[in-house]
């Protein structure tokens, strides 16, 4: 017990009135918390949205919590009754974590003003099926959800996580009319990682001594640039000229294997994967909120880049900061890794280019 409430206890035992006193003293809100400037509309808004909260939606805004990114998270779903048992889990939880303002809506009032919308609304695919056999179903939930978001959160940064995301971050941008530095796809940074964690393993180093990058598709026609894979600061091909190739004898082409089948060999498992492309997806939020400026492959327009004439979305490393994508760097890639991205951008033009918008 502190000393103050030491003393109207015993107040209060003692004497009725003071104790009635001291209780009416304390009562008031506004008496506690006193004004101190008139209004604070000039903090910088860091309100984190999520449309769609099921698996992934459920843990973007936990591990959003976890993390302590934002004091401000909205989310919007259609199935009202899940939607109003989570919100309530969020609130109790964000008991333990400090001050958060969470709404959840089935209406997108909930996401008003937000800096962020995470898109990931929508059907998954069944197991063992590609993420494209659902992009006709999820183009019919992004018009009838982006203009509604747009409506509401004119100023947002978007991030597509609805799969194929590539796609959707493509129609998004059509449909949002956004300018496209504030529309991005989680794109190949879940990959990234994936590729990243595998060769921590095999030299059993830490993941931030490993770099390296998974291009294109956020499917099985990306690739690797193993041009630029490095452990402890050395390039790998400096050690091993044939990584990747098919007389490789490391047989690092069956990395790209790994990495293309997490996402579908969860899916198998339980039938979704969250939590890999929960923590990815903050941590794009992190650079946008934190203007970090940090490198992340996430899909973008990739045209005019290693020689792509299509207007294909792919992922390509891009810096990102608090206006959304500001520069996308432009790898030394080799003529095969060059090669290898133009086939994953022609494999996805296909797609594209049969939607009608
Ligand atoms: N890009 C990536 O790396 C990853 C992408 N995904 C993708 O994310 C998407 C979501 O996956 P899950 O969360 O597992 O699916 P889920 O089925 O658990 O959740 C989808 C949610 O969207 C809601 N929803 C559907 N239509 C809506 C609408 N018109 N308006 C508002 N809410 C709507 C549903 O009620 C449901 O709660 C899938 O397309 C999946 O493939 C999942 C993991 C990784
Ligand atoms: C589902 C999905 O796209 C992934 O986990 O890679």
């Amino acid at each position: 017990m502190n000393f103050s409430l030491s003393l109207l206890l015993k107040k209060s035992i003692n004497l009725q009135q003071p104790f009635l006193v001291c209780h009416l003293r304390f009562s008031s809100n506004s008496q506690i918390i006193r004004p101190f400037i008139k209004c604070n509309a000039e903090v910088p808004n860091s309100k984190i949205s999520v449309i769609g909260l099921g698996n992934v939606g459920c843990a973007l805004v936990a591990t959003l919590l976890f993390m302590k990114l934002t004091n401000e998270i909205g989310f919007v779903d259609i199935n009202a009754e899940r939607l109003k048992a989570n919100l309530l889990g969020f609130k109790y939880m964000s008991m333990h974590l400090n001050y958060a303002k969470i709404e959840g809506s089935t209406t997108y009032d909930a996401i008003a003003g937000s800096k962020i919308c995470i898109f990931s609304a929508g059907v998954r695919p069944n197991p063992g099926e590609s993420r494209l056999t659902i992009l006709e179903k999820n183009v019919v939930v992004m018009k009838d959800v982006v203009p509604k978001v747009v409506r509401y959160a004119p100023d947002s940064i978007l991030i597509l996580v609805l799969n194929p995301v590539d796609i959707m971050t493509y129609i998004t941008t059509c449909i949002s009319g956004f300018p496209p530095e504030r529309v991005l796809g989680s794109g190949t940074n879940l990959d990234t990682a994936r590729l990243r964690f595998k060769m921590s393993e095999k030299y059993n180093v830490a993941t931030d001594a490993c770099e390296g990058w998974v291009l294109g598709e956020h499917g099985l026609s990306s690739m690797i640039a193993w041009s630029t894979c490095k452990v402890g600061g050395v390039f790998i091909t400096d050690l091993n000229p044939k990584m990747g190739l098919d007389d490789d004898k490391e047989k690092w082409a069956e990395v790209h294997q790994y990495v293309t089948q997490q996402g579908p060999g969860i899916n198998k498992l339980k039938g979704y994967t969250n939590w890999g492309i929960a923590l990815s997806v903050c941590d794009i939020c992190n650079a946008i909120l934190n203007n970090t400026k940090s490198v992340r492959a996430v899909t973008v327009p990739a045209k005019g880049f290693h020689g792509i004439e299509d207007n294909v979305y792919l992922s390509l490393p891009a810096v990102i900061g608090q206006n959304g994508i500001i520069d996308i760097v432009e790898l030394p890639l080799t003529e095969r890794e060059c090669q290898n991205l133009h086939k994953s951008g022609k494999f996805l033009f296909e797609y594209q280019q049969k939607l009608k918008i």
